[in-house]
């Protein structure tokens, strides 16, 4: 049994919906289909329970209604036949009947979590609509039913696999599931999810937990390239990645990827396979296991970065300094993503500010702690990178003009990262797209 995840932009259009439709019935293996939210939906749903939080009604049933027009719409492309027509806007009717009666009730984070839900509720029944005007024998299937997180928010994998056997064992004559992605429910049994771009997560965590023939993560681009293709014009796909390498891409800035997918992969050792909707033949990108060539395969890059610098002389000579900064970290849930240090001071960046003051507060009886907002970690990532001196020459050269503020150079054997001020961003993936690359 195979995994086949589309995304938003792979089901955001009638005529997207259809070929991946077609992509689907084409082949004979049994699979579990997952779904994202149509895209642009899960934004709309964002800005309503803003709106909502806010205590502006008036806007967030502005958004929905737009919302409930462009499904009206969607319906109309998706479906021929006016029976299923009807039976596609009945489907809808009610997930805008109850976004019509939240706006009568009090405001709360669970109901924030049941307003996200909505989008790819709504997804997979239109598919599984579609599928049943064309004849095509399937099972809706709810990943309420078995996607689930634990007190930590961190996915139960034994809990779904336990679950998940058991509903496929139930329906064992069935050939095609079609799943949410990206819901869940929380230990409190209230529906939740695993966090925005959140579905690659769900494919992961199902192929997982059935040991699939492979996960197929299909998007609207042939592979993850050796560049962001929203920022450099010439770019490349890669053919084969590590997990490793894959993972480091994915938590660096290549968005096609959401980073926590590797792991239930890696360690169930299924295939990552990076396809692409709309040239469903083109290889894509496979990612595995084993390691494969030497050299720098791709560069991404993560915006929103804040460097936090702390100077001490009491740093000098003394054991557990390092451990009294990482706790602050770890009390606020706080991850740090690059670190360097001296033997005066330690230089670290974070992705969120929300904790931001309550973080430089507590760092501060340590010594004085300096605050740059606006940067971006760029990482070129291979395998072996950093044993390659003609690699590593290059890359230098390359770079020579830009302001680097921080290295993190030697972590793992896959990446070298740099950190740059944000305006600095685009020149240096442009850059090392020539220089390193060899791509115009
Ligand atoms: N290195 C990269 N390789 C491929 N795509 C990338 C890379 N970096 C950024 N992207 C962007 O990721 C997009 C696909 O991701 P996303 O929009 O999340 O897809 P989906 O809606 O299918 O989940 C591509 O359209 C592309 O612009
Ligand atoms: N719809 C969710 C989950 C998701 O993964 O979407 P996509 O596959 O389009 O990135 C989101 O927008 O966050």
């Amino acid at each position: 049994m195979k995994v086949m995840k589309f995304g938003g932009t792979s089901v955001g259009q009638p005529d997207r919906m259809h070929q991946v439709a077609a992509t689907v019935t084409e082949q004979k293996e049994p699979k579990i289909v997952v779904l994202s939210a149509l895209s642009g939906t899960t934004n709309a749903l964002v800005s309503i329970s803003d709106a909502l939080s806010a205590g502006d009604k008036p806007a967030a049933k502005k958004i929905i209604d737009g919302l409930d027009k462009h499904y009206q719409t969607f319906i109309k492309g998706l479906l021929k036949d006016a029976d299923y027509q009807q039976k596609a806007k009945a489907a809808i009717a009610e997930h805008f009947e109850f976004l019509n009666i939240i706006l009568k009730i009090s405001f709360s984070d669970a109901l924030n979590k049941d307003i996200l839900a909505q989008g790819e509720l709504m997804s997979t029944k239109l598919f599984a609509i579609y599928l049943e005007e064309q004849g095509v024998p399937h099972l809706w299937l709810p990943a309420l039913e078995f996607m689930r997180i634990d007190a930590n928010e961190e996915p139960d994998l034994k809990a779904i696999k336990t679950d998940l056997s058991k509903i496929l064992k139930k329906h064992s004559k069935v050939d095609l599931f079609v799943t949410q992605g990206y819901i869940c429910k929380n230990i409190r049994g209230e529906v939740d999810n695993l966090k925005r771009g959140g579905s690659d997560y769900t494919a992961s965590l199902i192929a997982s937990a059935i040991k699939a023939s492979v996960c197929e993560i299909w998007t609207d681009i042939d592979g993850m390239h050796n560049n962001d293709p929203r920022i450099v014009k010439k770019t490349r796909p890669i053919e084969v990645l590590s997990f490793e390498e894959a993972a480091e891409l994915a938590y660096f800035g290549a968005k096609i990827l959401h980073p926590t997918c590797i792991w239930p992969a890696q360690q169930a050792h299924v295939p990552v396979k990076l396809l692409n909707t709309m040239a469903p033949k083109a290889k894509g990108t496979t990612i595995q296991d084993n390691e494969d060539g030497i050299g720098a395969k791709a560069v991404a890059a993560k915006d929103g970065i804040i460097a936090i610098k702390i100077k001490s002389s009491r740093m000098l000579l003394a054991y557990g300094f390092l451990r009294k900064v990482f706790e602050v970290f770890e009390k606020y849930r706080t991850p740090i993503d690059m670190i360097t240090t001296s033997e005066v001071a330690v230089s670290l960046t974070i992705d969120s500010d929300q904790h931001l003051k309550a973080i430089v507060k507590e760092l501060e009886p340590f010594g004085t702690v300096s605050i740059d907002k606006d940067q971006a970690i760029v990482s070129i990532v291979g395998n072996a990178i950093v044993e390659e001196k003609a690699v590593l020459l290059n890359i230098f050269e390359t770079i020579n003009h830009i302001p680097v503020r921080m290295i993190s150079y030697g972590g793992s054997r896959h990446n070298i990262s740099f950190l740059v001020p944000a305006s600095s961003k685009n020149e240096m993936l442009q850059v090392i797209n020539k220089g390193v690359f060899g791509l115009d």
